[in-house]
């Protein structure tokens, strides 16, 4: 730790009654003042002394020195001793080594994620102009999987903080700290609780590296401004009983918050971000199923919020889901005739099979009949089975999509039947996983869909990062057969079917919606993200990729094409907000000026107000 007196450029700079004091000959106490103890005076706050070397301390700052230095909520909230710290650093600089013996590939990502996190560090500019332009080769290091690996090992990679910290100790105080973020005008932010990352888990506090990620995807794919995205990570604890006996662990050595007083807390956090940034938009992030349905409900029709996992998720899979029915050589109104299998009845399940069944009802005359028998063309299993009306205790965000026990009975399936019986029973057209269990669409599920009535069986391994996936393209393209639809949560490399044939790997992730979203809501400047605005982003993605693309198996666009893609999707976003009333402008864009824009004309707008990563003059002036 630097000590004032060996910083002559600083003590020159200091106010000379400061530095008289602090030059007196000691003084009677001085006998029990040692050099370390002596207060180093600094001229900083905030982000200033975060960023610099000579006065950081990062974790290990004290709860009264967060106070006084406008720190509190920009580091994560357990203060670390010095050896702790040391601790920390050693651990992940050993990690080399350890990572060596278990597998190349690992250490190699991360040792991307080093170098580009270092560089994100120094140059913002740089650091996005080399994403966008490389977006499909980095996308997998900032974003799933490499950002799983990241958040599962946080505690040993935190370097510099980046984002914001509210913690369960920060009750009442939330609206004060919010003022502790340097940026007058934040536009983005995602939020995450940590409790179910990917499909890695309870990772508490060290979940902040997803909502890092997906901000870099706001930035690189929709130009959201750097300056104006926050990270949030809302510390209510964790479950996670192994960080929890770490010493080392970043975040509230407790048990998480549940009921009301976690309600409190991210009631607290919601109010005080709304009240520093009327215009920002809060994107909801790996929030256990539990809350993520509850607060979706409480907020969405009061602030500019969504839930990416329920939402954005659901638009993702409707759009790959008619990219399925096209590629049978079918129009997407055939949409409804699906037989569907979902496998995973949490937050990103169940947001699907309830946007597919109302885009089903849509096509089939959107009235309440056509809305009852869409329900029918749904299979949901979840860890213990299929789902029936004979579940006890039944989750009530699944339970629409219960089957009837009648009508299972008469297909020879009953209550908590195995997902190989469903698929040998059903033969579905589609297998979508969203289960968080690799390998879950093992041999002998695959080997049933051989038996799929559907002429291109269509595989959904949606579960990130890639462990999770249900199954690999390579294991779905052998087993199956060289005819299906493939489509994965992780990236995966395309499948050399042999003869120049090519089994194509899809990226289903909701990375193709959420930038958009975001974007097209901000710049049309309506108050709540409606169904409707949803729906218009999930068409435009489908209708993105071209008929021959769909037959020859290709239903989402290649990542290179995301910021083209994003753009389009804003484009209909804001055209929906429009045509439902709900647009009241952004800068000095009016909601009537909105209104009178073509098609055309809007997708030039959304695009003239992206961020892009170039150099801007600067100019010095006191303010
Ligand atoms: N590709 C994408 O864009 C997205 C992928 N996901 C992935 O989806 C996965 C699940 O996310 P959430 O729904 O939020 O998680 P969750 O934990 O709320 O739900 C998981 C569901 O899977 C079920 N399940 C567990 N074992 C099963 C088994 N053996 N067979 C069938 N079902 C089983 C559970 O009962 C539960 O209903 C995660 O891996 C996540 O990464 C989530 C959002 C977007
Ligand atoms: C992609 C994503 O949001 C997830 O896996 O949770
Ligand atoms: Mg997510």
């Amino acid at each position: 730790m630097a000590i004032f007196p060996s910083l002559p450029h600083l003590r020159r700079s200091f106010s000379s009654s400061i530095a008289r004091r602090l030059r007196r000959p000691p003084a009677a106490r001085s006998f029990t003042t040692t050099e370390g103890s002596r207060p180093t005076i600094v001229h900083k706050r905030s982000l200033d002394i975060l960023h610099d070397p000579w006065f950081n301390k990062g974790t290990a700052f004290s709860i009264t020195e967060r106070d006084r230095l406008d720190l509190r909520g920009l580091l994560p909230p357990n203060i670390m001793t010095p050896q702790q710290q040391i601790d920390r650093f050693m651990v992940d600089l050993k990690r080399l080594e350890v990572h060596a013996r278990d597998g190349p590939s690992d250490t190699n990502a991360l040792a991307k994620w080093r170098i580009l996190n270092r560089l994100h560090d120094r140059n913002e500019t740089m650091y996005y102009k080399i994403l966008i332009e490389n977006i499909e080769e980095y996308a997998p290091i900032v974003y799933t999987p490499t950002v799983g690996l990241v958040c599962q090992n946080y505690s040993g990679l935190f370097r510099r903080p980046r984002g914001m910290y509210f913690s369960a100790a920060d009750r009442g105080e939330m609206m004060s700290m919010v003022y502790n973020w340097p940026a007058e005008q934040v536009d983005m932010i995602v939020v995450t609780d940590g409790s179910r990352i990917l499909g890695l888990g309870d990772l508490g506090v060290q979940g902040i590296g997803i909502a890092i990620g997906k901000l870099d995807l706001y930035v690189a794919a929709a130009g959201i401004n750097p300056q104006r995205v926050l990270p949030v990570m809302i510390d209510v604890g964790t479950n996670n009983e192994k960080l929890l006996k770490d010493p080392l662990y970043l975040g509230l050595q407790q048990h998480r918050l549940d009921g009301d007083e976690y309600l409190s807390v991210i009631d607290e956090f919601m109010e005080a971000v709304f009240t520093r940034w009327p215009n920002v938009i809060v994107q909801f992030e790996d929030f256990q199923s539990k809350w993520a349905f509850n607060l979706l409900q409480r907020y969405r029709n009061t602030y500019r919020m969504f839930n990416d996992d329920v939402q954005g998720t659901a638009g993702v899979a409707i759009a790959g889901l008619l990219g399925a029915v096209r590629a049978q050589g079918r129009p997407m109104i055939d949409f409804p005739k699906q037989k569907i299998i979902v496998a995973g009845a949490g937050s990103a399940g169940i947001g699907v099979v309830n946007a597919a069944r109302k885009t089903m009802a849509r096509m089939l005359g959107n009235n309440e009949s056509a809305f009852d028998s869409a329900r029918s063309q749904f299979w949901v299993v979840d860890a213990t089975g299929l789902i029936t009306e004979g579940r006890a205790n039944i989750d009530p965000h699944a339970l629409p999509f219960a089957r009837k026990l009648k009508e299972v009975s008469h297909q020879g399936l009953t209550e908590g039947a195995s997902l190989v019986e469903v698929v040998k029973k059903v033969k579905p057209d589609v297998l979508l996983g969203l289960s968080a269990v690799g390998g879950l669409f093992s041999e002998e599920v695959l080997e049933a869909l051989k038996d799929s009535s559907s002429t291109r069986p269509a595989i959904f391994a949606m579960s990130n990062p890639t462990k999770n996936a249900e199954c690999t393209p390579e294991e779905a393209f052998s087993i199956v057969g060289e005819h299906i639809i493939f489509a994965s949560g992780s990236p995966f490399l395309d499948v050399d079917l042999g003869d120049g044939k090519i089994g194509h790997s899809n990226q289903g992730n909701n990375m193709y919606l959420f930038p958009g979203i975001g974007l097209g809501t901000l710049l049309s400047g309506a108050r709540v993200i409606s169904d409707g605005m949803l729906q218009a982003a999930a068409e435009c993605l489908a209708a993105y990729i071209k008929e021959e693309e769909a037959l020859e198996g290709i239903i989402y666009p290649p990542i290179s094409s995301i910021r083209d893609i994003t753009k389009e999707v804003a484009a209909a976003v804001v055209r929906e907000a429009i045509a439902e009333d709900l647009a009241e402008g952004y800068r000095d864009m009016d909601a009537r000026e909105l209104q009178r824009l073509s098609q055309e004309e809007t997708v030039t707008y959304v695009e003239n107000n992206m961020w892009n990563p170039v150099y801007p003059t600067l100019v010095y002036r006191r303010d």
